[in-house]
């Protein structure tokens, strides 16, 4: 195995002599690519300054940093989704000028993004070839060639089967067979592992050693720094838009890397105290709800779905994506309309309520997709402030009038002072509360709403995902408040693909598989290999299965 780290030293800030490879030619060791005093300015904010980053050829490098270090702006600037206020990008040796991804794909840079880009009712083959060719009658060659790629990557793609009906492994299998059609020599992967459970994990790293000892360079960013150091051959350290460090992962360890990250010492895990009482908060009784299928099949999306959740109990539920987890959400949020079953909040049955009933009766709600459902992304951030939450203080003023639909008067001064105050506890990185919800980077966006959500005191919290792309820190941080907020009575209904984040924050954890509550397992024994294992559809373990999935 061929390994090149380089450490961002003066030495290494010297401009790359090499000269370009010709084509076919064996392009040799040396640095695929390397950024050298990168800034980038937006209004209010100095995204990246002065960062300096060398890439080895051939190997794994990945990026860490807090959230709104500046790690997606560097990777869209080497993508060439924007430009660069000053620096240089140099690719294999030449320096280079990226106007767009298209000019960024020409030379041989690939990226997978966080969320992913194919088109649901397309094959796997054809989303591979879409855009690089034209799609009617995709000849055998491309068919040949995205059977070869797949072979030598170890990638096991299906190329006739529909994205639909593939789970979010083999989509992001797919998205990194799309750049490397396109020729991609380095790829670029934002967080990959954040939606993957671990033996997921296991196989995608699988992946990425394949495509090293193939001579591939991959550059990715992560927040969960013990995979980070498992597979990386180098990691850089941003902070607060710069580079600071570039380390080995044999001479640091995770603790160390969160200081360089956040530049300070990071709080402890907290010790397992239960606060559960015997008042039940959320009842869910044999909730159904079914969906017709690509083939025109009826399908039950949820099955029979029972639980309780009392006053200061946190039930997390583990489950694959796509297991219902998302239908179970959106039917306790009066989102959807399901077939069968009863939702009783707090004695109250909420069954046919709107949502907005439901909020107002003292739901809070972190939404899994935080663009669609959680803010107005061209809004500003006081306006977001109100999103949801019109009906309520500090947003809302005076009496209702009693009159249908007309709600109370906005109070846009309250909404905007406690905008202001959600940024400050809540450390949300932003030069204000006037600039759009889209300026912030993905970590604050979340922060913020974690931090609005926690301000209307809910009773019953729905957590989809509340931490995913947060760092280290903040993770901690919004750990705190569950549990400081569960001591104090409330209701968590967690949804996660954390399995740390599900065993340590979980009084009762349940497992989720086509549509069925079909194990228990007790967070205090269980291992995120065992859960891992009952989401995917097996046994065994710290587990007990539900043949009826409905033990309530
Ligand atoms: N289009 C934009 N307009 C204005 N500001 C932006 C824009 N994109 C990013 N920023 C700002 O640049 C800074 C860096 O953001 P970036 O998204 O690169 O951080 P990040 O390290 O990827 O964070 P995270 O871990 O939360 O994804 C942040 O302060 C962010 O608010």
């Amino acid at each position: 195995m061929r390994e090149y780290v380089t450490h961002v030293s003066s030495e290494s800030s010297e401009p790359s002599d090499s000269a370009p490879p010709g084509p076919g030619e064996d392009p040799g060791p040396g640095a695929a690519v390397e950024l050298r005093g990168i800034t980038k300015r937006f209004p209010g904010v100095v995204a990246n300054r002065d960062i300096d980053i060398s890439v080895g050829r051939g190997t794994v490098h990945a990026l860490v940093g807090e959230n709104g270090a500046g790690k997606s702006t560097l990777m869209k600037i080497l993508y060439g989704m924007q430009r660069p206020d000053e620096g240089t990008i140099s690719i294999n040796g030449e320096q280079v000028a990226l106007h767009s991804p298209a000019d960024a794909i020409a030379r041989g840079i690939g990226m997978v993004h966080q969320h992913f880009m194919l088109a649901d009712n397309l094959t796997v083959l054809e989303n591979t070839v879409l855009g690089a060719e034209k799609l009617h009658g995709i000849g055998s060659r491309a068919r040949a060639r995205v059977k070869e790629l797949s072979d030598a990557y170890r990638l096991g793609i299906r190329p006739d089967v529909l994205v639909e009906e593939l789970g979010v492994a083999d989509r992001q299998r797919v998205e990194i067979l799309k750049a490397l059609y396109r020729g991609a020599s380095t790829l670029i992967l934002d967080e990959p592992t954040a939606v993957l459970v671990p033996q997921e994990v296991d196989a995608l790293f699988d992946n990425l050693r394949e495509l090293k000892s193939e001579g591939l360079t991959v550059l990715f960013i992560s927040h969960k720094l013990g995979e980070v150091l498992s597979v990386a051959d180098a990691i850089t350290v941003i902070r607060r838009g710069t580079t600071v460090a570039s380390v080995l992962p044999g001479e640091t360890n995770a603790r160390e890397l969160a200081e360089l990250m956040v530049g300070s010492e990071l709080p402890s895990a907290e010790t397992r105290e239960s606060t559960v009482t015997d008042i039940p908060m959320l009842r869910v009784a044999g909730l159904e709800l079914s969906a017709t299928d690509s083939d025109g099949a009826l399908r039950a999306v949820l099955d029979g779905i029972s639980f309780t959740i009392h006053k200061g109990e946190v039930l997390g539920i583990a489950g694959v994506e796509g297991n219902g987890q998302a239908e179970l959400v959106e039917a306790v949020m009066g989102m959807s309309d399901p077939t069968g079953g009863t939702v009783t909040l707090d004695g109250q049955d909420i069954s046919h309520t709107p949502t907005r009933t439901r909020r107002e009766s003292g739901i809070g709600y972190i939404p899994e997709d935080r663009h669609r459902h959680g803010l107005l992304l061209e809004a500003p951030l006081w306006e977001n402030r109100i999103l949801g939450h019109a009906t309520q203080e500090p947003n809302a003023k005076g009496r209702l009038l009693g009159v249908r639909g007309l709600p109370q008067l906005l109070d846009l001064k309250g909404a905007r002072r406690d905008a202001g105050r959600i940024v400050e506890e809540y450390d949300v990185r932003t030069p204000g509360i006037e600039v759009t919800a889209a300026s912030l980077s993905g970590g604050n966006q979340q922060k913020f709403i974690v931090g609005r959500e926690m301000s209307h005191r809910p009773k019953l919290l729905i957590a989809a995902h509340p931490t995913r792309g947060v760092d280290v820190g903040a993770q901690a941080q919004i750990w705190d408040q569950i549990r400081q907020a569960r001591r104090e009575g409330l209701a968590v209904l967690l949804i996660s693909a954390d399995l740390d984040e599900l065993i340590g924050l979980s009084d009762t954890l349940r497992v989720m598989y086509r549509g069925r509550l079909v194990a228990d397992a007790d967070p205090a024994a269980v291992t995120p290999e065992e859960l891992g294992t009952a989401m995917t559809g097996g046994a065994g373990g710290h587990l007990e299965h539900d043949e009826r999935g409905d033990a309530e």
